[in-house]
C-alpha cells in the first residue's frame, strides 16, 4: 500500500538496509511506504532485507534522496521548529521549489526536505532517468527543447501523485499552465534571487549543464547576466504563481547582510519554511482549526 494511498505501488525495490534503521527512519529516507519482511522485534539489531514499495509507479527509489547534512545546533533547532509548526498544515503535501536556473532550488530544497523529514527529488534528474540517462544538455541537443518540456510535464504529472517530497523543479517548468495544475496539488515556493547573484553563481560553476545559457559571447559573468535577465523578463510573472515567495533581497535586509550573495542556503531554507507557513496559515484561516 502506498503512503499516499492514492495509487498502485508498482515500483517495488528490494534493498539491503542496516538493521539499526528504524521503520520510521525508512519512511523518511525514501518517502515511500514499506512492507516488512521480518517481525518488528527482529528489526533492531540485525541487517534485514526490506521490501520498499514506492508510492510512485515510475520514480526509481534511487533518485529520491534523503541524505543527511549536519548543521550547527542553533540552525538545526530553528529548521526543526519551523518544520514542526507547518507540518500539520502541510499534511504530507509535496513542496515544489521553483525559480530561475542557479537560484538554489536543489541546495535549499535538500535542506528543507531534511528539516521536514521529506525525501528530495530533482525533476531534471527524474527526466534524465526517463530519457535513458541522457543529461538535460544532451536531451536538448538530441531531441530539442519541446521534447524536454513534454518530458518535464510528464514528470510533474507523476510527481503530483506523490506525497512527502520536496521537489526541485526545472527553471522553465513554470511557463506551462498544465505544470501549475500539477504543482498546485502541493505547495509551491519561489526562490526569488536577483539576476546579478544568479549570474555570479553560474559564472563560478559554468554553463555546461544549463543548455539555455550556452552560446553567449563575452566574459562568463556578463554573458550569464544578459541571458538570465532576458529569461527573467519572460518568466517573472509565471514564478509569481507560486504559493509563497522567498525574496533574497528581503532576507538580506531582515538579517542585516550586505546583499543577496551574503546569505547561506540555510538562511534561505529557514525563510522558505516561514513563508510556506504564512501561506498555510492564510489558507487555513489563520491556523484556526
Ligand atoms: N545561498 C547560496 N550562496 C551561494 N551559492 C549558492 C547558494 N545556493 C546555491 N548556491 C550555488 O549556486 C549553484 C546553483 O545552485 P543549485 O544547483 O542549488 O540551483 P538550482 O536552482 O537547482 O539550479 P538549476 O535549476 O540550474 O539546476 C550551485 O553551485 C550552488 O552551490
Ligand atoms: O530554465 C530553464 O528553462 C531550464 C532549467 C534547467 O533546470 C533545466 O530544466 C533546463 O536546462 C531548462
Amino acid at each position: 500500500m502506498c503512503s499516499s494511498g492514492v495509487m498502485d505501488a508498482k515500483a517495488v525495490q528490494t534493498l539491503n538496509l542496516p538493521g539499526l534503521t528504524r521503520p520510521e527512519k525508512l519512511l523518511t529516507r525514501t518517502g515511500c511506504s514499506f512492507t516488512r519482511t521480518t517481525k518488528p522485534e527482529k528489526l533492531r539489531m540485525t541487517r534485514r532485507r526490506m521490501v520498499l514499495a514506492c508510492s510512485y509507479n515510475n520514480v526509481p527509489a534511487s533518485i529520491l534522496e534523503s541524505e543527511g547534512h549536519k548543521f550547527p545546533l542553533e540552525e538545526e533547532l530553528i529548521l526543526k521548529n519551523r518544520s514542526q509548526q507547518i507540518q500539520p498544515y502541510l499534511n504530507g503535501r509535496c513542496v515544489y521549489v521553483v525559480g530561475m536556473m542557479g537560484s538554489g532550488k536543489t541546495t535549499v530544497g535538500k535542506i528543507m526536505s531534511q528539516a521536514l523529514s521529506y525525501s528530495f527529488c530533482d525533476c531534471d534528474t527524474l527526466i534524465e532517468e526517463e530519457v535513458d540517462g541522457h543529461s538535460v544538455a544532451d536531451i536538448f541537443k538530441l531531441y530539442g527543447e519541446s521534447f524536454f518540456r513534454d518530458k518535464e510535464t510528464e514528470a510533474l504529472n507523476k510527481l503530483s501523485l506523490m506525497h512527502k517530497l520536496v521537489i526541485s523543479t526545472g527553471g522553465g517548468a513554470v511557463v506551462r499552465p498544465i505544470n501549475w495544475k500539477y504543482m498546485h496539488k502541493g505547495v509551491s515556493v519561489w526562490l526569488d534571487v536577483p539576476v546579478e547573484a544568479l549570474a555570479k553563481r553560474i559564472a563560478a560553476v559554468g554553463t555546461g549543464s544549463r543548455p539555455l545559457l550556452h552560446d553567449e559571447a563575452g566574459d562568463a559573468y556578463t554573458a550569464a547576466l544578459m541571458r538570465l535577465s532576458a529569461l527573467f523578463e519572460e518568466r517573472g510573472e509565471f514564478y509569481a504563481n507560486a504559493n509563497a515567495r522567498v525574496s533574497l533581497e528581503n532576507i538580506a535586509i531582515k538579517l542585516g547582510r550586505r546583499d543577496a550573495s551574503d546569505l547561506s542556503p540555510t538562511d534561505i531554507a529557514i525563510e522558505a519554511l516561514e513563508q510556506i507557513g504564512n501561506f498555510l496559515k492564510a489558507e487555513d484561516g489563520g491556523y484556526a482549526r
